[in-house]
Order: structure tokens, then C-alpha cells, then sequence
């Protein structure tokens, strides 16, 4: 049931000769708002260091402008994505309309979303190419809106509570912990629990949200049971992230900010490619 790095290095691949920035994976994100701009610039910076080919962000001006200052390698406006995300530093009580039919519109079409945070109010039952990423308090206000009853903390009760949801949603479901159930409807669910604690930290959701969107548009995907995959190895190289940058602070790790942790993605994804033996 626990996910791991040899489970990750089957779906998290180097690049090789033939490929080109598209080829890699272009990752669309309409997150972040005049509140929460930082989360937009965590999402972003994940997504690039979990190792997209190309970003796009699309939000208000001042997160464009604070993402740009981070990576001036992002890519402002809409366009080509294999995969968007969606909802981290949004707030659905106050959400124009006109972000509201936007996002709309990227769960109705037909690349796969990861639904975060301040989006996760609009996901309705069917079926989806989602991943959707509650924490305990989001997940239980999911499930009140489907009409599903309140469930333990146990990890049991956590594991069934997330393949209820999935199962009645019809997407993948990612719930979010120290220990991080991925479940799909058809009935798959697993758990990485290699998350350091130092890793309960702000916007560190809003990482995992832009590492998710990357592993899924390497190879994008409409099968759920795939999806759920992929979105497994996005939270183990999250988890691994978080551990990278504890870890450089020993004997037993310190604290460490969500920035951070995107910065380290790249040595997760590097043990990932590096425990592959070299096709000769
Ligand atoms: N730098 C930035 O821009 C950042 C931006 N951010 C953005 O902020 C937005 C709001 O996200 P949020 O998670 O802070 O609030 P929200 O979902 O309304 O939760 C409300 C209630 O739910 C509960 N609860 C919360 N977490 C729980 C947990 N782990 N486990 C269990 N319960 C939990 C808790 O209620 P309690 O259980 O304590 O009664 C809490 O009061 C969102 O868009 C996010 O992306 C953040 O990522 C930070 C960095
Ligand atoms: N005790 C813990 N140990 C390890 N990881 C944790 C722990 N608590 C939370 N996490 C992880 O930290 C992240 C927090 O995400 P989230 O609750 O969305 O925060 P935010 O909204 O501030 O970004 C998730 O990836 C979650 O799995």
C-alpha cells in the first residue's frame, strides 16, 4: 500500500534526445488573487522545479508580476497545456465571476486538473480527468457537499473516506496529511508517509499542487487509474522534497518553508532518474 522511489522512477522519466519543451510537458495554472499572491509563485515555482517543460500562469496582475520576479521564465496568458492547475490561494467566497466561469471552463475541458484549495467547491460528480487535493478540513467539507457522512482521523477510516469520495466524485482524490492517501474510483488508493513533520508548514499544499501538475503533463492522461499514479509519484517527490531540505539541517532536521521545498524538487526527481540503470 505504500507508494515508493522504484514505483516513482516507473513513471518519473529523464529527458532524452528527442525531446523538446512540449514534448516534456507544458502545465497551465490559473491560481493565486489579490490576497493570496504567494501561493501563485509556490505553484509556479513547483511545477518548473518537479520539471515542466514550460509554464503558464494566468492570474491577477500583481501575482504575474510577483511570479515573473521569481521565474521570468514563465509564460503569462493562456495557451496549449497538458495539464492545468487550479484553485491554490483562491478563495470561493471571493472569486470574481468571471474567475469562476474561467475555471469552469478548464474542469469542463479535456486536459487533466488538478482542483486545489479555492476550487475544490466546484467539483461535481462524474467523470473526471481531476485530482483533486483536500486536506482533512477540505475534504470534510467535500464530502458534506456530496452528501457523504463524517469519517475518522484513523488511517484506515482516512484510506476508505478517500475512495468513498473518489469513487462518488468519479476523480482521483489526494488527501493531504502526514500520512497522504492517493485514491481513485475504481478502487486503487495507496499512502506516502515519508513526509518529514517540518513539512506542516504554509503553502506547502500550494508546492504540492504545481508538483502534481508537472508529473501529470509529462504524459498526460484521461484514465483515473493512471492519473492516480501520477499523482503518486508528484506527492512521493514532494515528501522527498520536504526531507532533502530537513535533512540539510541535522542531526534531525529544522524548519523548513514551502520555497524551499520547491527548490529541493529537483534533487527528489535527480535520486528518482539516478536509480534507473542507463538503457546502453
Ligand atoms: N502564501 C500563500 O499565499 C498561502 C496561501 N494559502 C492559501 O490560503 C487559502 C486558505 O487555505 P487554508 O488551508 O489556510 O484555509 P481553509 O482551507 O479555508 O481552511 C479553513 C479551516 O479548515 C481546517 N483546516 C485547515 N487545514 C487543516 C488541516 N491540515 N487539517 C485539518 N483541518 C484543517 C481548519 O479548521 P479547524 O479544523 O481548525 O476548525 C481551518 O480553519 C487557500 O487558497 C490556500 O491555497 C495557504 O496555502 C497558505 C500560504
Ligand atoms: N504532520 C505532517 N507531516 C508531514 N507532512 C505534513 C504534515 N501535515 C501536513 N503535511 C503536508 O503539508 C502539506 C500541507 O498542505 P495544505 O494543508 O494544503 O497547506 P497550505 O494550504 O498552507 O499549502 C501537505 O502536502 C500535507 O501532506
Amino acid at each position: 500500500m505504500e507508494w515508493t522511489l522504484a514505483d516513482t522512477a516507473a513513471i518519473v522519466r529523464s529527458p532524452d534526445a528527442s525531446d523538446d519543451k512540449y514534448s516534456r510537458g507544458v502545465v497551465g495554472m490559473r491560481t493565486g488573487s489579490d490576497a493570496y499572491p504567494g501561493a501563485a509563485v509556490l505553484g509556479v515555482e513547483a511545477a518548473w522545479r518537479a520539471g515542466a517543460g514550460m509554464v503558464r500562469y494566468v492570474g491577477p496582475r500583481r501575482a504575474e508580476e510577483l511570479v515573473l520576479q521569481r521565474r521570468p521564465e514563465t509564460v503569462l496568458g493562456t495557451g496549449r497545456v497538458q495539464a492545468w492547475v487550479v484553485g491554490s490561494g483562491m478563495d470561493a467566497a471571493t472569486r470574481t465571476p468571471e474567475d469562476t466561469e474561467a475555471l469552469r471552463r478548464i474542469l469542463a475541458a479535456d486536459e487533466p486538473v488538478v482542483v486545489d484549495a479555492g476550487a475544490l467547491d466546484l467539483a461535481e460528480p462524474g467523470a473526471h480527468a481531476w485530482v483533486v487535493t483536500p486536506h482533512a478540513g477540505e475534504h470534510a467539507r467535500l464530502r458534506a457537499r456530496l452528501g457523504l457522512p463524517e469519517t475518522g482521523e484513523a488511517d484506515d477510516e482516512r484510506a476508505a473516506s478517500a475512495l468513498e469520495t473518489a469513487s462518488v466524485l468519479g476523480a482521483v482524490v489526494v488527501l493531504k496529511g502526514a500520512v497522504t492517501i492517493v485514491a481513485e474510483p475504481g478502487g486503487w488508493a495507496t499512502a506516502i508517509s515519508i513526509a518529514p513533520p517540518w513539512l506542516a508548514t504554509a503553502g506547502a499544499g500550494d508546492v504540492l499542487a504545481g508538483a502534481i501538475g508537472a508529473v501529470v503533463a509529462g504524459t498526460p492522461t484521461a484514465d483515473p487509474a493512471v492519473l492516480a499514479r501520477r499523482a503518486a509519484a508528484g506527492v512521493w517527490l514532494h515528501a522527498q522534497a520536504a526531507s532533502v531540505a530537513a535533512g540539510a539541517l541535522p542531526p534531525r532536521g529544522g524548519p523548513i518553508t514551502a520555497l524551499e521545498v520547491a527548490s529541493c524538487l529537483p534533487h527528489a526527481v535527480a535520486q528518482v532518474v539516478g536509480s534507473v540503470p542507463r538503457a546502453e
